[in-house]
């Protein structure tokens, strides 16, 4: 099994992320976290670019004794001096110099031909090699640059001292199968290739940082250079998490490992998203939100008969305690079972099937069903409540600011009769009630009503309870809806239909209390 180093460039070229600017402190947490993962190399940041930088690369030096700590520079002198001084403390420091070699980034941005850039990026080295055994070479827009340039850069870059070698797709323009060949053609053509370790450096332009990253270890090189979350200049860098799964998962297929523990991947993530302020979108492969939760019936089903079907990496691999069963739209009764074992809910047959019918029929309203809502549907649905129950058939209201509110109303009796009416009131609860009243030909004394909503956002369920007196007896309700009223309308039911029952009860008692004549 080849091991392949890990090289995060997170500190640097993720912090280049359009709109992220770490603080020192925040720099040093995450750099001890990537220490705990297990990475081989934290780049911590471009000393010269700035005061800050220039102190975090120095804390980090100080601090982080377990991996190697690099930091990027121009061609300069004045650059290497910076990282050689950030880093006087580390236990194991490293020189990244770079300079372009494409041609439209040697004329246009550096004003250099591509001779002066040779020797320039030879001098860069001889000179950063003074200070530091370990000088790390890259040969910025590599993937746009004419291969037998490289080759000859390459030699005497190594000549001069390199120990390892970066070829970076800067711009994210190559493709797999190019820049696999792009190492291949490097190792085959310059002469003292095996003196140095090979890194790959990708950008997400055209969403293939990933792939072309793979393609590159299939292709030789031993060093990665990857950010967290993906996060980086433009559409990001390769996902250091993404490339080490599929390593872990496909060790078949690669025949390469890291040295990384694997279950520090979800808290590392975690820590960066959260000091970057960069939120790792749900669907990501690896770490998003979604990418251990099953939505659909036929996928929640095999997954609890077995996880293998639907799941190739385990969660507990990258730190998650569990997979997420997200009981929606497309889950099937399977799911539902599991979710009510899991709130303890005990529910016959009749009860489990009601509850279902009114869980599938709130998909329809809600998009996201909470336990919660499965909690209060399974309230809604249990026999008690069903047993004689008054339901409340269909519901229409006409409210205006200045005209009286009016109600007409159906409810189904005991008996399956539905007998609807209409009644007005001072407001659109108070019509509603007094329809029911007159339903029913005799007083319902309201004597509490409270509101609230079961669940956050727009499409919150609202949960109704009211306190009635009816025929001497105090019951309470309860009406669930997505629609205050119809929940208004709802909970005055149940408290009626709980009053009578409550009658019923009570009357069995007096009879059997009672002597017989
Ligand atoms: C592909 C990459 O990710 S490269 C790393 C990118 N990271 C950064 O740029 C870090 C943040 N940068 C900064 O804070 C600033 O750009 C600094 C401090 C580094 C430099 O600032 P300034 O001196 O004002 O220069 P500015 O950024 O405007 O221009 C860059 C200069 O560096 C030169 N340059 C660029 N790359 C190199 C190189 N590898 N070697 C030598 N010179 C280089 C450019 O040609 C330009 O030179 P010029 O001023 O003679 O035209
Ligand atoms: C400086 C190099 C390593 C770089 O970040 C790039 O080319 O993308």
């Amino acid at each position: 099994m080849r091991k392949i180093e890990i090289f995060d460039t997170t500190l640097r070229d993720g912090e280049q992320s359009a709109g992220v600017n770490l603080h020192i402190h925040e720099k040093l947490e995450i750099a001890h976290q990537l220490a705990r993962y297990g990475v081989d190399v934290i780049e911590a940041g471009f000393p010269a670019s700035s005061r800050g930088d220039f102190e975090a690369v120095q804390l980090i030096a100080r601090q982080v004794k377990s991996c190697t700590i690099a930091g990027l520079a121009r061609s300069t002198e004045r650059d290497i001096d910076a990282v050689r001084d950030a880093l006087r403390e580390a236990a194991s420091p490293r020189i990244h110099v770079f300079i372009a070699t494409s041609p439209i980034h040697m004329k246009h941005k550096l004003n250099l031909t591509p001779e002066e850039t040779l020797e320039t990026a030879v001098a860069a080295v001889r000179y950063a090699k003074r200070f530091c055994a370990d000088v790390e070479w890259s040969a910025e827009d590599a993937t746009r640059s004419d291969w037998d340039f490289l080759v000859k850069l390459i030699t005497r870059v190594i000549d001069a001292g390199a120990t390892v070698i970066n070829l970076p797709d800067t711009v994210g323009y190559t493709t797999p199968e190019e820049y696999g060949n792009l190492f291949r053609y490097v190792r085959e053509h310059v002469p003292n290739i095996d003196r140095v370790k090979l890194s790959a450096h990708c950008h997400d332009d055209l969403g293939m940082a990933v792939i072309n990253t793979l393609s590159a270890i299939q292709a030789g090189v031993s060093q990665v250079e990857v950010t967290v979350n993906g996060i980086g200049e433009r559409a990001g860098n390769t996902s250091l998490e993404e490339v080490a799964v599929a390593l872990a998962i496909r060790k078949d297929y690669f025949q390469a490992e890291t040295g990384l523990h694997l279950e520090q991947t979800i808290r590392t993530s975690r820590l960066v998203s959260k000091l970057t302020g960069m939120a790792v979108p749900p669907n990501k492969a690896v770490v998003g939100a979604n990418a251990f939760a099953h939505e659909s019936g036929i996928h929640q089903d095999g997954v609890l008969k077995n996880p293998l079907t639907y799941e190739i990496i385990r969660p507990e691999m990258i730190g998650l305690t569990s997979n997420v069963m997200a009981i929606g739209k497309h889950s099937g009764r399977h799911a539902l079972r599991e979710k009510c074992k899991e709130l303890g809910l005990q529910l016959d047959e009749q009860e489990f099937n009601r509850l279902f019918r009114a869980f599938k029929d709130l998909t329809g309203k809600k998009k996201e069903i909470t336990d919660d809502d499965i909690l209060a549907l399974a309230l809604e649905s249990s026999s008690e409540a069903m047993a004689s129950r008054y339901e409340l058939e269909f519901l229409n209201v006409f409210y205006g600011q200045d005209s009286i509110s009016t109600t007409t109303l159906g409810i189904r009796r005991p008996d399956g009769t539905v007998v609807r009416e209409a009644a007005t009131g001072n407001g659109s609860v108070e019509a509603i009630y007094n329809t029911i009243e007159r339903i029913l030909g005799e007083p319902v004394q309201l004597i509490d009503y409270r509101i609230q909503s079961t669940t956050g956002g727009q499409d919150a369920l609202a949960e109704v309870y009211v306190k009635v007196q009816h025929r001497g007896v105090t019951s309470s309700g309860r009406g669930i809806d997505n629609d205050v009223l119809s929940a208004s309308a709802k909970a005055f039911l149940d408290a009626i239909n709980r009053a009578a029952l409550k009658e019923r009860v009570e009357d069995k008692v007096a009879a059997s209390a009672s002597p017989t004549a």
